[in-house]
């Protein structure tokens, strides 16, 4: 699957590709914090935890090639790379579940860092209206209108239950959300031309564990089928 380029519509980069552009500006950032000003795409590649040829791959699709014998611009990169991923803009959003999940969602500072700004909490729950977290307030799920149309959101978030989640899916699709961020554990079905990304940190921790069986030499050593791969 490719997606296509924010600055460039007739380029196209590769979803792989541009699921490793954050990691480059988080790597790129935690460089310049410490100061340095350029690198060579070994340290980047080693910062960002991939292989450097891979870096270097990823990065020609911005155009960005680095000047031999110096490396890459930290400032530069990062600045292409943010525009490239399009957080050099604001990015309003709105986050709908306001328990658990979404309270630690709403107090979570790096969604400002990075261009993600929290416009609004919304909740079914009559009893939780009203009540402020990290600064703002949580309002009707009803009101999603609105403030969609207000804020000009185009990114929600869902951290409700999952026999919510595709009833909250539709209304954010009815009134004009593309991108969804999807906390619960249900498959969401959704219109072309919206995305949605799934985050299942316990799918995580059993891809983990499955691992962890396999360094043990677990049950998953030896096939059930009879060996086939
Ligand atoms: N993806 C992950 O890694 C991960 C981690 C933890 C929890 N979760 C999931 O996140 C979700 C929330 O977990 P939690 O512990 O915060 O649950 P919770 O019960 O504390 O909070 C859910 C909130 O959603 C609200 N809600 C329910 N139906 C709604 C609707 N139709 N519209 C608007 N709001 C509605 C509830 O009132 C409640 O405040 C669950 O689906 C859980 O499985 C996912």
């Amino acid at each position: 699957m490719t997606t296509r380029s924010s600055t460039d519509a007739t380029r196209v980069i590769p979803e792989a590709t541009v699921a490793r552009l954050p990691v480059y500006l988080r790597a790129l950032t935690a460089l310049a914090d410490s100061g340095i000003r350029t690198c060579s795409s070994e340290d980047l590649a080693t910062a960002a935890g991939v292989n450097s040829a891979k870096l270097r791959k990823d990065l020609s699709y911005l155009g960005s090639y680095g000047t031999r014998g110096v490396g890459y611009d930290v400032d530069y990169l990062r600045y292409q790379i943010a525009r490239e991923i399009g957080v050099t803009q604001d990015w309003p959003v709105v986050i709908v579940g306001i328990g658990n999940l979404g309270h630690a969602l709403a107090n979570f500072s790096g969604f400002r860092s990075r261009g993600f700004r929290v416009v609004a909490l919304l909740d079914a729950d009559s009893t939780l209206i009203g009540q402020s977290v990290a600064g703002v307030a949580v309002q009707p799920f009803d009101e999603l209108e609105p403030i969609v149309r207000e804020h000009g959101v185009a990114i929600g978030v869902i951290a409700t239950p999952a026999f919510a989640a595709q009833d909250v899916a539709d209304r954010m699709v009815a009134v004009g959300i593309t991108s969804i961020l999807n906390f619960a554990p249900a498959v969401l079905s959704v219109p072309d031309g919206v995305d949605v990304r799934k985050v299942d940190l316990s799918i995580e921790l059993q891809i983990l564990a499955y691992h962890e069986q396999r360094k043990a030499g677990g049950a998953s050593n030896a096939p059930a089928d009879g060996g086939a791969a």
